[in-house]
Parts: structure tokens; C-alpha cells; sequence
């Protein structure tokens, strides 16, 4: 056990160092900027910003942002940006000037389209086009990852890690925000799981290095590491998954991979833990609203910010290759996993279709994905 007599004793040791091993790395401190931005405390970019996620501000953060001075604006992505008829002069991302009289309600309608077709005209907003976006660029990335809506104010300041220190608050660097390296993915534990399609199931269970969501593998007997697995990535539908919705198929396509792998007598089928294609449970549920007002699965993610897809298939190929494997003939109707998946070394011997659970609530929606996402019919 560790005692120390003084005060006085440990911060002796901590001014000569000896402690910094305690001490949050970049990656660490990444995951305290994701929870924080949920919470609505503000994270400190180095290189100088203060970042605010736009849906968890408050009005008394606005105002106290204000008193620091300078100029505040908006990060939005270039595909908010086109909906609201903004220019986006830094491709992926638009800085919008934050009115001097901006309020927590304005931020909301800029960042939020719940209520674009109710309230149209919001503007004019004023993209910015002078100065750099790469602070705005880092925050939009903070914001995704966190799960939030991909909107957020950034104050550029000086001496930035001063001002984290003062404020108490997490400063992080901005490239790292906007690093796209995949974490590394640990296998924690696995234990027999019997299941009504094979009583020879597994649950292994891999957790990112980074702090993100855990990720499952189930395997289905022991499937050959020498010869190709029949494998399915499956990304996280609660609604589907869970509840039985008619709005997707994912539920179906879930059953009926792992029913293939027991009749199959081996496979392996990925639980990617990447709700709502990588945005969210509570952003696809924003995407569902949109979309019960005529926009289609596609329309709604981009009137949200998002891209079509924002998943992360190299989590799947990595667990994979972590289980032993190097080949698959993948359970997909979706060309892109296929390709990444050979992208990230994974060889694709075949690709078996799955279709199945197609209803009269989804008929749309598999419509737009094999006419706008490229998935095969
Ligand atoms: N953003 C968004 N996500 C959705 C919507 N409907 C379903 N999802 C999510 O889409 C993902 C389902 O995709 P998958 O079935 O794994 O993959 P896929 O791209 O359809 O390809 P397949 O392998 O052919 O099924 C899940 O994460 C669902 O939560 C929607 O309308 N909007
Ligand atoms: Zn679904």
C-alpha cells in the first residue's frame, strides 16, 4: 500500500515527475472529450478552441462563451450545410458565424433539422470563408464520436492548455480528433453460450483500446481457421434486433445468418456495436422522424449531418484476423463490406446473399439502399 507523509511529500514527486505515468495519454483524454461534449462541459482543442456540442448546450454556457470575447462560431458538416443553403467553403465541414445575438434556441434550429420544414427559412446564415477550419474540423469528428448531433461552437482562444488547466477542463490536440486509426481491440473473455441454433455456441467479447463500445463476436461451432468462415457483420439494431421493427431487417437478417451458420454447423457472425450505421440509437431515431416527414433513409442521415454510412467495417476484419481467420464467404447484400473487408485482408471467397424479413414498412427503405447505397436486390 502506498503511503506518503506529506503533502508536501507528493507534490515533490509529481514536480520531479516521477507521476507521470498516471496521467491521461491522447487517447485517454479523447474518451474524456467524447463523455464531456455528452454532458455539455466544454473541451479545449491545443492549438486554440474552446468546443461546445451544440445539442448538449446550455444557455448559461452560451452566455458565459460570450464574456470570454473573440468570435464564436458555428461547425457544421457540409452536408447540414447544403440543406441549409449555406456554402461550404472547407469541403467536409462549414463555419457559420454565430450572430451576436445568437440563442441557445437559434444554435438548436441551425444544428437540429427536426423542425426545417416547419420553420424553413432560418437564415441567412453566414458561412465563414477566411482563416482555417481545422479546429472546426476537429470538433465536428469529437462530436460524431461522441454520438451527438455533428454540430458544434468553437471560440478560437490563446494559451488554450492555460485555460484548460484554469477551467478544469480536458484539453485535447486537434489532429488527434481527427485521426482515423483503428484502435486496437482486445478479447476480454469468451465463454460457451449453447443457442437454439447450434448448442456449440460461443460469445467472445473485444474491447477498443480507445474507450469506444465493446464489440461481439458469436461463434458457431469451430469453424476451420485454415479454410474460408462463413461469416456475417451485423451492425447494432435495437430496434430491429430487440423490438421486432418493421422498418428495417435487420432483425431477420440476424436470425437467419445465425440459423445458416447451425445448419452450417460453423460460422461466425460480428455484433459491431454501430447503432444506426455508426450515428446512434438517438440520432437514428432523429433520422425516423425525418423520414415520417418524406425523406428517405439517405435524405434523413444528410439533412442530420451524417454521411449515408458512418460504420467502421475494419472493426470486423480485425476481430476476424484476431480469431485466426483470413478468409470468408460473407453473408451480405452489400457490396462495400466486401470491399472493405479485402481492403483490410480479409479474403472474400464469396458472397452469400441474405434476404430475408422484407414487409410492407421496409419495402422503401430496401429500395433506397439497393438504388442509392448499392446493395444488391
Ligand atoms: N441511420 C440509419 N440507420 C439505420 C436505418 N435503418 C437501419 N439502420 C441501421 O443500419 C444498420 C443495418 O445495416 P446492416 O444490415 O448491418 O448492413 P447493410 O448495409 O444493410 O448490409 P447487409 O449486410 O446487406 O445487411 C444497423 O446499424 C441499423 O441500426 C435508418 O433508417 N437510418
Ligand atoms: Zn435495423
Amino acid at each position: 500500500m502506498f503511503h506518503f507523509a506529506s503533502e508536501q511529500g507528493i507534490r515533490l514527486k509529481q514536480n520531479t515527475g516521477v507521476y507521470m505515468e498516471f496521467s491521461p495519454n491522447i487517447t485517454e483524454r479523447l474518451a474524456r472529450a467524447r463523455a464531456d461534449l455528452r454532458m455539455g462541459v466544454p473541451v479545449v482543442l491545443e492549438g486554440g478552441a474552446v468546443v461546445l456540442a451544440a445539442e448538449t448546450l446550455t444557455a448559461e454556457r452560451l452566455a458565459a462563451l460570450r464574456n470570454l470575447g473573440g468570435e464564436p462560431s458555428l461547425a457544421l458538416t457540409s452536408r447540414r450545410a447544403q440543406t441549409l443553403k449555406a456554402p461550404a467553403y472547407d469541403g467536409d465541414v462549414a463555419r457559420i458565424a454565430l450572430p451576436a445575438d445568437a440563442s441557445l434556441a437559434w444554435v438548436l434550429s441551425i444544428s437540429d433539422p427536426a423542425d426545417d420544414l416547419r420553420a424553413p427559412m432560418k437564415g441567412p446564415v453566414q458561412s465563414l470563408r477566411a482563416g482555417d477550419a481545422a479546429m472546426h474540423r476537429a470538433a465536428i469528428a469529437l462530436t460524431k464520436a461522441a454520438r451527438l448531433l455533428p454540430a458544434a461552437i468553437v471560440l478560437p482562444i490563446a494559451q488554450a492548455a492555460e485555460f484548460a488547466r484554469a477551467q478544469n477542463l480536458t484539453l485535447v490536440p486537434a489532429s488527434a480528433a481527427i485521426d482515423d486509426g483503428l484502435s486496437p481491440l482486445n478479447p476480454i473473455v469468451s465463454a460457451r453460450l449453447p443457442l437454439s441454433v447450434s448448442e456449440a455456441g460461443r460469445l467472445h467479447i473485444f474491447r477498443p483500446d480507445d474507450g469506444a463500445e465493446e464489440h461481439y463476436a458469436v461463434e458457431i461451432g469451430r469453424p476451420d481457421r485454415s479454410k474460408p468462415v462463413l461469416s456475417r457483420l451485423h451492425s447494432a439494431c435495437f430496434t430491429g434486433d430487440l423490438l421486432g421493427s418493421l422498418k428495417c431487417d435487420c432483425g431477420p437478417q440476424l436470425r437467419g445468418a445465425l440459423a445458416q451458420m447451425g445448419a452450417e454447423g460453423a460460422g461466425v457472425l460480428l455484433y459491431l456495436n454501430q447503432e444506426g450505421r455508426g450515428i446512434g440509437l438517438a440520432n437514428k431515431m432523429r433520422a425516423y422522424s425525418l423520414q415520417d416527414q418524406g425523406f428517405d433513409t439517405v435524405e434523413a442521415n444528410h439533412r442530420l449531418g451524417f454521411e449515408d454510412d458512418e460504420r467502421d467495417f475494419r472493426i470486423g476484419a480485425e476481430i476476424l484476423k484476431r480469431m485466426g481467420f483470413g478468409a470468408t464467404r460473407l453473408l451480405t447484400n452489400n457490396p462495400a463490406k466486401v470491399a472493405k473487408m479485402e481492403s483490410c485482408g480479409i479474403t472474400v471467397v464469396e458472397r452469400v446473399p441474405l434476404k430475408v424479413g422484407e414487409n410492407a414498412h421496409n419495402h422503401g427503405y430496401l429500395a433506397t439502399k439497393a438504388e442509392k447505397s448499392g446493395h444488391l436486390l
